[in-house]
């Protein structure tokens, strides 16, 4: 059974990158997956500003709505990078937060699917034909955990 998600607060609304789970990453702490990956994508950019109001905004919404905006310029290496800057973040998530990462285990090899009728490349799009990237990542962080949760007791002995 495939297992679909979307808004944080529908069922495994953990998995949303909206959801209200904080990460530190390189000493700062940002309050959800969404402020951290708008922000990257002003690094060094003349627009790099933006950063900090993204980091403050009340909201993943407001967040993301200033990382859309049109207005600002997106660093020239977005397209290539953001893959390996939502691995890293979403792993911090759930390395950091032990009830998600139960939640996340407990899917044992459902297919994830973040049900986006938009996104086409992070969801499934309205068609449900999209990449689905932030599922794919997500099933990748959980067969981390698991070899994590497997290797330690062995370590251990
Ligand atoms: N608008 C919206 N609302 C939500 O509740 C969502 N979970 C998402 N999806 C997330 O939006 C991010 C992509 O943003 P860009 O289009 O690259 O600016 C990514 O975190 C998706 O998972 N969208």
């Amino acid at each position: 059974m495939t297992i679909y998600f979307y808004k944080s607060w529908q069922p495994y609304g953990c998995f949303s990158n909206f959801s209200p789970h904080g990460i530190t990453i390189e000493g700062i702490y940002w309050p959800a997956v969404e402020h951290y990956y708008q922000a990257q994508k002003f690094l060094g950019t003349k627009d790099k500003y933006i950063i900090n109001a993204i980091h403050n905004a009340k909201t993943p919404e407001e967040a993301a709505a200033l990382g859309r905006h049109p207005g600002y310029k997106v660093r020239p290496d977005w397209e290539s990078v953001k893959i390996n800057v939502m691995r890293k973040v979403v792993l911090e998530k759930f390395n950091t937060h032990k009830e998600i990462r139960e939640i996340l285990l407990s899917t044992g090899k459902e297919i994830l699917v973040e049900n986006s009728p938009t996104d086409y490349f992070w969801g499934c799009g309205a068609s449900k034909s999209g990449q689905n990237n932030l599922g794919k990542i997500l099933m990748d962080v959980r067969s981390k955990s698991l070899k994590n949760l497997i290797l330690k007791p062995l370590a251990i002995s």
